[in-house]
């Protein structure tokens, strides 16, 4: 789309493509404090997928599932609820007030009230420190200091033969979900895929297959950890078929009938093992890819189709002049919230720093705990919490590393329920003698997570650790079972 002759070009110091968490907390760091300007180009809805179809809605979703759980198994409360499962009209209801239905009107009152202005179109790179927001009036955003690519990622849909035209349902549908369908399969083992079966059979997926590539769940942890929900996913009557791809899919009636809804008649798919199945809905949930498409990047000399590649200052690397930046999925990192919108904060600052004549000196303007310093909480039964590098990416980065395993079985956990079960590992750096990952999968371990990432980010050396006294009764005296593991 062409500029009209004459048109104005608006300034601005900042100008951020894509308003997710990270390019909103870019946007916010820039400037706070100072009088400079940004604006927020957002082509959807200002907060992201984060806020509308991905963390809020599924943690919502995930939520009562693990209440009911919990109190089927405590004494004085099971009888209670034994008959029962979720209320699935009130479970959606609350996930619907948890993206506010989809309407953006508080995010947008929040940019504005940090000073930020929002822009909405699609916006592209057409000139150096320029962006063009598309529309039936294209808009030309000019930047004094720096230009933020935060524009995320999109599913990916594998390339088989008729999966596309049976619209099978992505993350987004099955987050926003109005219809369960009685007979489900979802393909891939990763983390998309275990949420959404934990929650689909919660609100009453009958039959549900998972479709899975390699050989186990979550395979980028602890081998355990997938192992846990694989056996609590089974438990629950979910089919588990590894080593299986789908070699051809058909649909005949397809229809169009919204997000969450069930997009037509029953799906076939035949598998590569000989294997056929029949379901209601397909769920794909073979990962994401950065997007990047359509974003004008050739503008600044970049014609590949994978990630934004960044340095640790979060500047898009082969552009001179430190005024292009990336932030959150687009770069490839980490594909987590928390993780984007860590970018963006040290993106923010490194901005206003270039932008006041600053040094670059102090360690908040690098983003070093992308590297090897990841949490992420996995929201399955059990909960999966790690963080930093499993055993197999510390040996294959080439550390020497021993290993401390233990289950989860202190006065803490058995008091918070009669059935929890749970391992800890933390893999530990021989040379330092410090932490350099951990992961815990059992009930609730999720808030167990903090400390072992403070451990593994301070690089904290066990015998400090060691008057690290855990309170009791908590759960978290696992740390203690864990250093006794190899008390000499
Ligand atoms: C089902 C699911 C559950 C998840 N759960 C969790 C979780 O529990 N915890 C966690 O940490 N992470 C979770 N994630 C990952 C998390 O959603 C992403 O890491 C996060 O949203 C990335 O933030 P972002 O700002 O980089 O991108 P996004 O949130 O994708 O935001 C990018 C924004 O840019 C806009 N945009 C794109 N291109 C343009 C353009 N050219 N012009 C204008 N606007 C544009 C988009 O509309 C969007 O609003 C989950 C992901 C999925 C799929
Ligand atoms: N709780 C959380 O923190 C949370 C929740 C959901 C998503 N996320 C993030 O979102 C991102 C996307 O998650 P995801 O689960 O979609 O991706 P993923 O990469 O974790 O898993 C993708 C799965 O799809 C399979 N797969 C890939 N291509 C395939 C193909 N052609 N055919 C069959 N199977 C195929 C893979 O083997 C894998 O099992 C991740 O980075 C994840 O960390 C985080």
């Amino acid at each position: 789309m062409s500029i009209g002759a004459g048109s104005e070009s608006e300034v601005f110091d900042v100008v951020v493509l894509g308003g997710g968490p990270a390019g909103e907390n870019a946007a916010a760091y820039a400037i706070a404090g100072s009088d400079r300007t940004a604006v927020l180009v957002e082509h959807e809805l200002v907060g992201g997928e984060c806020s509308y179809w991905a963390c809020m809605p599924s943690k919502a979703l995930l939520r009562p599932g693990q209440v009911l759980a919990a109190a089927r198994h405590m004494p004085g409360v099971a009888a209670k609820v034994a008959a029962h499962g979720v209320g699935v009209t009130d479970v959606l209801a609350r996930r619907d007030a948890f993206t506010d239905n989809r309407d953006d009107t508080a995010q947008v009152e929040w940019a504005r009230g940090a000073g930020i202005a929002v822009v909405r179109g699609h916006g592209r790179l057409t000139a150096r420190c320029e962006v063009t927001v598309d529309g039936p009036q294209p808009r030309r955003l000019r930047a004094r200091h720096a230009v933020v690519v935060a524009t995320g990622s999109t599913a990916t849909v594998p390339d088989v033969p008729g999966l596309r035209a049976a619209r099978p349902w992505t993350s987004r549908d099955a987050t926003n979900l109005h219809q369960v369908p009685r007979r489900a399969a979802i393909v891939g083992g990763g983390v998309v895929a275990c949420e959404i079966a934990t929650w689909l059979r919660e609100l009453g997926t009958e039959d549900l297959t998972m479709l899975v590539r390699g050989h186990r769940l979550l395979a980028r942890t602890e081998p355990f950890a997938g192992a846990a929900v694989a056996e609590t996913l089974r438990e629950h009557g979910v089919r588990l078929r590894f080593g299986t791809t789908t070699a051809e899919v058909s649909r005949p009636d397809v229809a169009d009938t919204g997000i969450g809804r069930i997009h037509g008649g029953p799906v076939r798919l035949r598998l590569d093992d000989g294997g056929s199945l029949e379901v209601d809905e397909l769920i794909v949930a073979a990962g994401r890819r950065p997007a990047t498409t359509g974003l004008g990047l050739d503008t600044v000399g970049w014609d590949g189709d994978g990630p934004l590649r960044t340095d640790d200052h979060m500047t898009v690397a082969g552009v001179d002049g430190h005024w292009l930046y990336a932030v959150g999925d687009v770069t490839g990192r980490t594909a987590l919230t928390h993780m984007g919108k860590y970018q963006g904060r040290v993106c923010g600052d490194v901005i206003a720093a270039r932008a006041e004549g600053r040094a670059l000196d102090a360690p908040r303007f690098r983003a070093r705990a992308d590297h090897g310093q990841v949490p992420q909480v996995v929201f399955t039964a059990p909960e999966v919490a790690a963080v930093g590098r499993t055993a197999a990416d510390a040996r294959a980065d080439g550390l020497d590393v021993e290993v401390l395993e233990v289950d989860i079985a202190v006065a803490g956990s058995a008091l918070a329920r009669d059935d929890f079960t749970g391992r800890a590992a933390l893999v530990v750096d021989r040379a330092t003698d410090t932490v350099v990952g951990a992961t815990f999968a059992g009930t609730d371990v999720a808030e167990l997570l903090h400390a072992a990432t403070i451990a593994v980010v301070a690089a904290v050396p066990l015998e400090t650790l060691w008057h690290a006294v855990p309170a009791y009764p908590t759960v978290g005296e696992v740390w203690l079972r864990l250093l006794e593991s190899r008390r000499r």
